[in-house]
């Protein structure tokens, strides 16, 4: 369904680039969840900025590589152009649903405004339609929601509002960039469970962007693990929480409260990622790698599929991280 090839995205002048996303591919097939991970600032949103079209002007720019929505590549179009060219269908839904939806309109209003855009239709099949979406989204009394204000409803049934609206194109790609975090633990498995149900049923694929591996270990069907610009490990789940092979999906895996229930203290991965525009040679993990060796300071680590389906980028990748 999306198919990310190379993608790189620079700021700077195209004479002296600086990377921030930095050659990164993956694949998402029909109603499959791609969780991809990573801490602050290693360029997820860009990422999903860029393939949906929306990167912010001026600023970052894509440099290189392609964004294939079912074989069309759309790289170069906005979100808008792609539609009306036939070329399929991605929205997006953000973190604080509150700085997408306006205050001061009502939420039937704001849904249907989307059906009339995507559907070309008058005010009553928009009306008609934007229940539906409620229903789908699993609002309670849909014919009441229609009339509230957003700050009438709580933060979960905001997002479940902003999960509706991103429905009225009716996506093939959905992608969803921390939808969950700012919601408190119970709402947000409810919300989860919600967009998985909602791939389910419209055999919608989504790419799911978190810094949370528990997210990603109760939604996601493959994860790629993201590390300054870089994708620096990809699996189906089992595989990657089972048998991480990167250095640093381990180190991620390592500072899991779950996995450290009962410590006085988290452990951590020592140092700091490196600032973009500071990258040299070599791998980019290399000055925070505990088993790091010589050639990996001077030479670009390789990408190796270590077995089916299991990518990574290491020129000595574990071997030995069995289940723990
Ligand atoms: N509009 C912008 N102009 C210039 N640089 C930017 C812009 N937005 C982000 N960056 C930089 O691009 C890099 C990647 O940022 P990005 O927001 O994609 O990271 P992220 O992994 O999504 O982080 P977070 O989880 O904190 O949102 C960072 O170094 C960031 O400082």
């Amino acid at each position: 369904m999306l198919s990310v090839r190379d993608l790189t995205v620079s700021l700077g002048p195209a004479t002296a680039p600086v990377d921030i996303v930095a050659g990164v591919s993956f694949e998402l097939a029909k109603g499959e969840i791609l969780g991809l991970v990573g801490e602050s600032g290693c360029g997820k949103s860009m990422t999903s900025l860029a393939v949906m079209g929306l990167l912010p002007q001026p600023g970052p720019q894509i440099r290189a590589g392609r964004v294939l929505l079912e074989g069309s590549d759309v790289t170069q179009l906005q979100p808008w152009q792609r539609v009306e060219a036939g070329h399929g269908r991605m929205a997006m839904i953000f973190q604080e649903p509150m700085t997408s939806l306006n205050p001061v309109r009502r939420i039937g209003d704001q849904i249907a405004e989307a059906v009339r855009v995507h559907d070309r239709v008058s005010d009553a099949p928009a009306t008609a339609r934007a229940r539906e979406l409620l229903e789908l989204v699993r609002m309670p009394d849909p014919a009441m929601q229609l009339s509230a204000y957003p700050h009438q409803l709580s933060g979960g049934q905001r997002q479940r509002i902003m999960i509706a609206i991103a429905l009225a194109c009716r996506p093939q790609v959905l992608i969803a960039d921390e939808p969950t975090t700012a919601l408190d633990v119970t709402i947000q498995v409810q919300v989860l469970g919600l967009l998985r149900e909602l791939c389910n049923r419209l055999d919608m694929a989504m790419l799911f962007i978190t810094h949370d591996m528990g997210v990603i270990a109760q939604l996601a069907d493959r994860v790629s693990v993201m590390y300054a610009g870089r994708i620096v490990e990809t699996a189906d789940v089992a595989a990657l929480f089972g048998r991480p092979r990167h250095h640093y999906t381990r180190g991620l895996m390592d500072c899991m409260p779950s996995r450290n229930f009962g410590a006085r203290r988290l452990p951590t991965i020592a140092g700091q990622p490196p600032a973009p525009g500071t990258v040299g040679a070599g791998c980019v993990f290399a000055s925070r790698c505990p088993a790091v060796r010589e050639p990996c300071r001077t030479a670009d680590p390789p990408r190796a599929e270590v077995s089916r389906g299991h990518e990574v980028l290491c020129a000595f990748p574990l071997d030995d991280g069995g289940p723990r």
